[in-house]
């Protein structure tokens, strides 16, 4: 079955990164933010910004080559968190889908903090925080991922043309 995209614009991203920041600075202070990349690199920045926190270590795993989920490759371990396993650090990805990824990191951080912009209810689980839900059969679309580009009118799609034509 196709999946049905849901569409996240810079606007969105931002307004819902500083959600999550407003949940997270409750919870604070935190040592430090480890940002999974490289979907956590820009929900990180603006959860950073709002936090005032300028340590920023990364963790990168590559579990998805566009759509196709593979088996998870730790390309880069997140060394400044590594000796506390996470204990005061802030773990940000922009979403969870399976857990997948999730997983692999919090076996390496388990003492972190893990917040997510996004969480799908098989990924839930895995989270300390996050903002919104969305269906297991959704696949969002972020501003990276996308352009503007022409959509043809309703009517012109649907082969009947408008009137006075
Ligand atoms: O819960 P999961 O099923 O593991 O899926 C979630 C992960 O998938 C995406 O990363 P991806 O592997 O596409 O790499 P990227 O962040 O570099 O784009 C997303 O940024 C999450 O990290
Ligand atoms: N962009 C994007 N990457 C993902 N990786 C796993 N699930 C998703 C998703 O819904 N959107
Ligand atoms: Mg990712």
């Amino acid at each position: 079955m196709a999946p049905r995209y849901y569409t996240v614009t810079w606007d969105q991203l931002h307004r819902d990164g500083k959600a999550l920041a407003w949940r997270l600075v409750e919870r604070g202070p935190w040592t430090g933010m480890v940002a999974i990349t490289r979907g956590g690199l820009i929900p990180a920045a603006i959860v950073a910004r709002e936090l005032d926190c300028r340590l920023i270590e990364t963790v990168s795993v590559v579990t998805y080559d566009e759509e196709q989920r593979g088996h998870p490759q730790v390309v880069k371990p997140p060394q400044a968190a590594l000796e506390s396993q996470g204990e005061g650090w802030l773990l940000i990805d922009d979403l969870v889908d399976t857990g997948t990824t999730a997983k692999v990191v919090r076996a390496m951080l388990p003492k972190a903090h893990f917040a997510t912009v996004y969480a799908k209810p098989a990924g839930k689980p895995t989270v300390d925080t996050f903002i919104t839900e969305v269906s297991q059969d959704t696949w969002i679309l972020f501003p990276w991922d996308t352009e503007p580009q022409f959509i043809a009118p309703i009517a012109k799609a649907r082969g009947n043309g408008g009137g006075g034509q």
